[in-house]
C-alpha cells in the first residue's frame, strides 16, 4: 500500500506484506530509518534489518530480532508495531529521544523468512528454518540452538527430525551466520533482545548452564523493572530470571552467544499468552501485546544508554 497508515497493525501479515511495509516505512521515514540486507536465507530470501539512526558513525547500538521461530507470529507483528512506535516517539518521548541521539537501533523483524513463508503456505506450526542436507530426510534446524555458545549441549538435539535440532555445526545456518557476521563486524552492539512467544517471560543468560553470569544481579533488577513497566500497561504478569533456572536448559541459543561475545545486556522475551491460544494468539491481542512489550524494551534501552 502507498502509506503505512493504511496498514493494519492489528492483523497478521504475510512475508510479502511485511517486506512491502518495510519499503514503505523506510520511504516515509528516510530521515531516521534505512533498510539493510544482511544476507540470504537457505531458500534465497533476503534477510532484512531496519536501522534507526539520527547520525554519527558506528554509534553504540541495540539489536532486536523477532521471528526466529516462524510460528511465533505475535513476535513479527509486535516488531512492526514497535518500529512505528520508535519513529513516532522520537523527539516526543524523552527516553526514546535520548536513546536515538546517542545510539543506533537495529531491528530484524523476520529472522526466519523461509519458515515464516511456510507457516502461511503449508504448516502454520512450523518452527525451524527450511534447510536440507544430502542424506538427511527431515527438514530444518532450530535457529535458537545453532549458535556457538554451548553448541550441542543439553537442551538441544542432534536428531535432524527434532524440533530442537541444532544443525551440523555452529552457525551452519545462513540465517544465524548473517546475524553473527553483522554484529561481529559492527563491533559496538551493547544490548541484544531476541523476541519469542509464548509464556510471558523475560529471561537472560545463561541457557546452557546453571552458572550465573557475571552481571546477574544487574540483569535481574533490570528484568524486574522491565516486567513492572510491562505490567503497568495492561496488567499482564511476566516471570523473569535466567533461562536455565526459570525455564529449562537450552544450548546454542542467541542470547548466550551474544553475552559471551561481550553484549552484557542480552535478553529473550516470551510474549503472550500462557497457553490458552499459544502460538495462535488472536489478532485482537497484537496491539495490546506490542504496547506492553514496548514499555519493557524501552526500559532496557534506557538502562543500556546509561550504563
Ligand atoms: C516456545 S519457544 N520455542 N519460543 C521456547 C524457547 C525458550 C527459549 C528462549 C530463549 C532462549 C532459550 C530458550 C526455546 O526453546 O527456544
Ligand atoms: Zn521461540
Amino acid at each position: 500500500e502507498r502509506s503505512t497508515s493504511s496498514f493494519s497493525y492489528s492483523s497478521y501479515h504475510t512475508l510479502e506484506e511485511i517486506y512491502t511495509w518495510i519499503d514503505t516505512f523506510v520511504t516515509e521515514h528516510s530521515d531516521v530509518v534505512s533498510k539493510l540486507q544482511i544476507g540470504h536465507s537457505f531458500e534465497n530470501r533476503s534477510i532484512l534489518v531496519l536501522k534507526f539512526s539520527t547520525g554519527g558513525s558506528r554509534r553504540p547500538a541495540i539489536w532486536i530480532d523477532s521471528g526466529i521461530h516462524s510460528r511465533e507470529w505475535i513476535t513479527h507483528a509486535t516488531s512492526v508495531w514497535i518500529a512505528k512506535k520508535i519513529v513516532s516517539e522520537y523527539s516526543k518521548d524523552r527516553i526514546v529521544t535520548d536513546v536515538l541521539n546517542a545510539m543506533d537501533i537495529f531491528l530484524e523483524i523476520v529472522s526466519n523468512p523461509d519458515g515464516f513463508a511456510y507457516t502461511h503456505s503449508m504448516n502454520r506450526l512450523w518452527r525451524k528454518n527450511k534447510s536440507t542436507r544430502p542424506g538427511i530426510f527431515c527438514i530444518g534446524v532450530d535457529l535458537n540452538r545453532n549458535w556457538k555458545s554451548g553448541f550441542g549441549g543439553n537442551g538441544s538435539n542432534n536428531n535432524p527430525c527434532s524440533e530442537t535440532y541444532h544443525g551440523p555445526s555452529p552457525q551452519s545456518e545462513p540465517e544465524v551466520a548473517a546475524v553473527v557476521d553483522f554484529i561481529m563486524s559492527h563491533g559496538n552492539v551493547k544490548a541484544l533482545i531476541s523476541i519469542h512467544s509464548y509464556s510471558q517471560m523475560l529471561m537472560y543468560p545463561y541457557g546452557h548452564s546453571l552458572e550465573p553470569v557475571s552481571n546477574q544481579e544487574e540483569l535481574y533488577h533490570l528484568a524486574k523493572d522491565a516486567v513492572q513497566a510491562l505490567y503497568e500497561v495492561h496488567g499482564i504478569e511476566y516471570i523473569y530470571g535466567s533461562i536455565s533456572t526459570t525455564l529449562y536448559v537450552a544450548s546454542g541459543i542467541t542470547v548466550d552467544w551474544a553475552y559471551d561475545s561481550g553484549i552484557k545486556y542480552s535478553f529473550s522475551f516470551e510474549l503472550r499468552d500462557t497457553g490458552r491460544y499459544g502460538f495462535l494468539l488472536p489478532a485482537t491481542q497484537i496491539i495490546p501485546t506490542a504496547q506492553e512489550t514496548w514499555m519493557a524494551i524501552r526500559t532496557i534501552m534506557e538502562h543500556t544508554l546509561h550504563h
